[in-house]
């Protein structure tokens, strides 16, 4: 187990919690009421900074019962947290849903954050990659892929 150096910008807000050991991701909280009308975003303060050793990213994931119940997601999933950076972690919500306004009060957990190894490398230039099997085939290039009016029912 990794110790990680946390500070809390506000002392009455929770650290992150894993809510089960196994959990990839530990959540964190706002620690600022706020409601997010249909399609609104908003940078929210976790009240959390840290400091992640070289070779670390953090990384700002939704959580799915939010998103689920309330269409609540984050902008720039997953939001990367740089083993440098110092600084208050901020989550960048939006409610993605159609007509129902997003309520969030002051403690409630917003996100997770997954803490993972991150390789560094030197980018050396070529003018020729190694030949694959994939090649230059993307972008649903495999087939099988929906149409575009598909979707799953939630229950
Ligand atoms: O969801 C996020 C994403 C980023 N950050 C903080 C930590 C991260 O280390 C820093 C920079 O993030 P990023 O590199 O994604 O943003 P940028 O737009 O590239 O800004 P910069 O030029 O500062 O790197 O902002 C957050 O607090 N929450
Ligand atoms: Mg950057």
């Amino acid at each position: 187990m990794l110790d990680v150096t946390v500070t809390r910008l506000d002392p009455d807000v929770a650290l992150p919690v894993y809510a089960h050991p196994g959990d990839a991701g530990a959540d964190l909280v706002t620690t600022v009421d706020v409601s997010l009308a249909p399609g609104e975003r908003a940078l929210v303060p976790t009240g959390i900074a840290m400091a992640l050793p070289d070779g670390f990213a953090a990384f700002v994931h939704p959580r799915s019962g939010l998103a689920l119940r309330a269409g609540l997601s984050i902008v720039n999933a997953p939001g990367t947290i740089d083993a440098g950076y110092r600084g208050e972690i901020k989550v960048l919500l939006i409610n993605h849903d159609r007509s129902e306004t997003v309520t969030l009060s002051r403690g409630d957990r917003i996100a997770q954050l997954v803490v993972q190894r991150v390789e560094h490398v030197r980018f050396v230039e070529s003018e020729v990659l190694p030949e694959t099997a994939r090649g230059s085939g993307g972008y649903g290039s495999t087939g099988g892929h929906a149409t575009a009016d598909v979707h799953e029912e939630s229950s």
